[in-house]
C-alpha cells in the first residue's frame, strides 16, 4: 500500500459507513466530515446517464474515431452525436432550494459547424434513429486510453466519480478534486475500496486552481461537474474554459432562496441579475443562472447550450401587491437574413414594453433579471434520456422519467409562466379546474404548457389580457362574494372581456405525461429533505466557511421553513381541486 492510501486509511477509521448507491460504495468517516447528501440520488443518477450532445464535436471526433472505428463518417454531424455517448445528464436535485444546468459549451467559430450538425441531423434523424450502437461497444470500468476526461471539482466523498468510472463506457479519466483534506483522504479509501483506481486520480486542490491548469484547448475536460456548497460563482470563470469545445458543463445551485427572490441584491452581486419574488421564481432562477453562465463563457469567445435545466419544486411566498402579470423587455433583438441557419444581425430593442402602472390592475411594476430566455433544454436530449430513463436501470428511474416526460412537453419558447392557484387567489375567486383553463387557452388559438418547476404552472404564448380575460368569464360563472372585491380582484373584474372565452373541454389539454399518470412532480421524498449540511469542520478552508456560516445559516432558516403553512395549505388544496378535475 503506498503512501497515501495508508494516510487514506487512516482517516477513515473502523467506524467508517458503507454507503451504496448505484454500483459505487463510499466509506464514510462516522464523524461526518465529508459531505454526503443521500437525498441527492436521483441528481446523481441523471448525471450517470449516457447522453448524445447536441454539439457537433470536432474535438471528440477526432480523440475517438480509432475507438469507433467500425462507424461511418459518411454524416459527420450525426455521427459525431453517435460518438459523443457520455456519461451525465443532469438533473433535479432532490433536494430544496436547488437547481441544476447542463450546458455545453462551445467556442463562438465552432457555431456554423454546429449550425450545419443540427440541419444535417435532422434531415438524417430518422434513418439513424437507432444511435446507440457504438456506446454499447464500450465498457464501463475500463480504460479506453482516448476515451472521456471528467472533472468533479468539488467531489467530497467521490461518490459520483467512482459511479462515473464504473457506470459510464468509455472513461479516460476522473478526477476528483476536493478542498478537504479528509474529503481526499475518504475519496482516496473508496477509490481503493472500488478497485477504480486505474480510472479516478484523487485531487486535493482548489478546484479554481485545477481548473485553470486545464485551460489550454489540449487539456481540457469532456465534462466538468460543480456541486459547491450554495452558490456556484467563484468557480465558473474557469469552469467556463476548462471544458472542451462540445463539452458538457454541469452546474448545481444550493443557494434557492437568493436566486428565487429572497435576496435580489445578494443575487445581483453574486449572479450579475436581479431575482424576484414571483411564482415564476424557480423558472426565473435558472434562466439567471444561465445567463451567469453565459456571460462568463462570452468573455472567452465562447457560448453555452442549454441540454437540461430543472429546478426542484419548492414553494415560495410571493408579497407583490398587483396582479403579477408578468413583460419581458429584451435587450437585443436578432434577426435572420439569407438562406444560412447562422446569418444573424443584432439590433437594439425598443422599451420599455410598459407604461409606469400596469394596464390591468393599475399597480407598479418590479424590475428584475436580465434572465436568459432562450430554451431551457434541448429536446434532442431530453428525448435520449427519456428513452434510457425508460430503460429503468436506476433507482429513481420512476421519478426520471415523470421529470423528463414533463420537461420535453415544456414550450421551449416561452420563458416562465403563471400559476393557476395564484391567478385565482389574485382573483379572491373559486378554484379553476386545470383542465378547464387550459381548454380555455387552446379554445383561444394558443398553446400552453406544465413547466416542470411547479405543478400549477400555466406556461403560455397567450398575452396575460386572455387569462384575465379567462378569470373574468370564470368569476362571471363562479362569483365572487362582494366583501371580498377589493383591491386588484376589484380593479381586475372592473373591466369586461375582450376576448371571447370558451371553456369547453378538450381532450388535448390533457397532456401525455399526465394522461400517463406519470410521476411528473416531485414529492417531499423523506425527512430532513433539503440541500444537506456542510461536512463538520476539518481544516482551515472549512474553517474559514464556518465563519460564513452564521449569515447563512440565518438565510437557511428562511429557505427551509419554505412556504408558510398556511400559503402551502391553500396551495394544495387548490391543487388538489384543479388538477383531480
Ligand atoms: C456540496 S459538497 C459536494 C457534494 C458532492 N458533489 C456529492 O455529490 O456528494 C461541496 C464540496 O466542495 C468542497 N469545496 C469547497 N470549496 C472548494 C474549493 N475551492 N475547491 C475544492 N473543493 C471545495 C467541500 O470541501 C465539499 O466537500
Ligand atoms: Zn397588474
Amino acid at each position: 500500500m503506498d503512501h497515501e492510501n495508508e494516510e487514506a486509511e487512516k482517516h477513515v477509521d473502523t467506524e467508517s459507513k458503507v454507503i451504496t448507491e448505484g454500483k459505487a460504495e463510499v466509506l464514510l468517516s462516522s464523524a461526518g466530515n465529508v459531505f454526503y447528501n443521500p437525498v441527492q440520488e436521483f441528481n446523481r443518477d441523471l448525471r450517470y446517464m449516457r447522453y448524445i450532445s447536441d454539439a457537433n464535436h470536432a474535438d471528440w471526433e477526432r480523440r475517438h474515431s480509432d475507438l469507433y472505428c467500425d462507424v461511418s463518417s459518411s454524416d459527420l454531424g450525426h455521427n459525431a452525436d453517435s460518438l459523443k455517448w457520455f456519461c451525465c445528464g443532469s438533473a433535479q436535485q432532490l433536494k430544496a432550494d436547488a437547481i441544476v444546468a447542463v450546458l455545453t459549451l462551445c467556442a463562438e467559430d465552432h457555431h456554423q459547424k454546429m449550425c450545419e450538425g443540427r440541419v444535417k441531423r435532422t434531415e438524417g434523424a430518422q434513418e439513424n434513429s437507432s444511435v446507440d450502437a457504438p456506446v454499447d461497444k464500450l465498457t464501463a470500468s475500463r480504460k479506453y486510453e482516448k476515451g472521456l476526461t471528467i472533472l468533479e471539482a468539488l467531489s467530497a466523498s467521490g461518490l459520483r466519480s467512482i459511479r462515473y468510472a464504473k457506470e459510464v463506457p468509455g472513461v479516460r479519466e476522473v478526477i476528483a478534486n476536493d478542498i478537504s483534506d479528509r474529503a481526499a483522504c475518504s475519496i482516496r479509501a473508496s477509490v481503493a475500496h472500488n478497485g477504480v483506481e486505474h480510472l479516478v486520480t484523487t485531487s486535493h486542490d482548489d478546484a479554481v486552481m485545477v481548473m485553470y491548469q486545464h485551460r489550454r484547448p489540449s487539456d481540457r475536460f469532456n465534462a466538468v461537474d460543480l456541486d459547491p456548497y450554495g452558490c456556484p460563482s467563484p468557480f465558473l470563470d474557469t469552469a467556463v474554459q476548462c471544458v472542451s469545445d462540445g463539452g458538457v458543463l454541469l452546474v448545481t445551485c444550493t443557494d434557492m432562496a437568493v436566486l428565487a427572490g429572497n435576496c435580489p441584491e445578494t443575487c445581483y452581486s453574486k449572479y450579475g441579475a436581479v431575482s424576484l419574488r414571483a411564482k415564476c421564481c424557480h423558472e426565473m432562477a435558472l434562466r439567471i443562472v444561465l445567463q451567469c453562465v453565459e456571460s462568463h463563457a462570452n468573455r472567452y469567445g465562447r457560448y453555452i447550450v442549454p441540454l437540461l435545466s430543472i429546478s426542484a419544486d419548492f414553494y415560495v411566498r410571493v408579497f407583490c401587491t398587483g396582479c403579477e402579470t408578468l413583460t419581458l423587455q429584451p435587450l437585443g433583438v436578432t434577426h435572420q437574413y439569407g438562406e444560412k441557419a447562422n446569418q444573424f444581425k443584432f439590433t437594439l430593442p425598443h422599451g420599455p414594453p410598459v407604461g409606469s402602472q400596469c394596464e390591468h390592475c393599475g399597480h407598479r411594476y418590479h424590475i428584475g433579471g436580465p434572465i436568459w430566455s432562450g430554451p431551457l433544454h434541448d429536446k434532442a436530449f431530453v428525448t435520449r434520456l427519456e428513452h434510457l430513463a425508460s430503460a429503468g436501470e436506476f433507482g429513481t428511474a420512476r421519478r426520471m422519467q415523470g421529470v423528463l416526460a414533463v420537461v420535453g412537453e415544456e414550450l421551449p419558447d416561452v420563458p416562465l409562466y403563471y400559476t393557476l392557484d395564484r391567478l385565482c387567489s389574485v382573483m379572491h375567486s373559486e378554484c379553476v379546474p386545470m383542465m378547464q383553463f387550459r381548454s380555455a387557452l387552446l379554445n383561444a388559438g394558443f398553446r400552453v404548457s406544465f413547466s416542470h418547476a411547479n405543478p400549477m404552472s400555466i406556461k403560455t404564448d397567450a398575452p396575460a389580457s386572455v387569462l384575465w380575460d379567462i378569470m373574468r368569464h370564470w368569476v362571471k360563472l363562479h362569483p365572487v362574494r362582494q366583501d371580498r372585491l377589493t383591491g386588484v380582484a376589484a380593479a381586475l373584474l372592473s373591466r369586461e372581456p375582450t376576448n371571447e372565452i370558451n371553456m369547453d373541454l378538450r381532450s388535448d389539454a390533457n397532456p401525455k405525461s399526465r394522461e400517463k399518470g406519470l410521476s411528473r412532480f416531485q414529492e417531499n421524498p423523506q425527512r430532513f429533505w433539503g440541500p444537506g449540511t456542510r461536512a463538520r469542520n476539518n481544516n482551515q478552508v472549512e474553517g474559514k466557511m464556518e465563519k460564513s456560516k452564521k449569515n447563512q445559516g440565518k438565510r437557511k432558516k428562511s429557505e427551509a421553513s419554505g412556504p408558510d403553512e398556511d400559503g402551502h395549505t391553500k396551495q394544495l388544496k387548490c391543487e388538489e381541486q384543479t388538477l383531480s378535475s
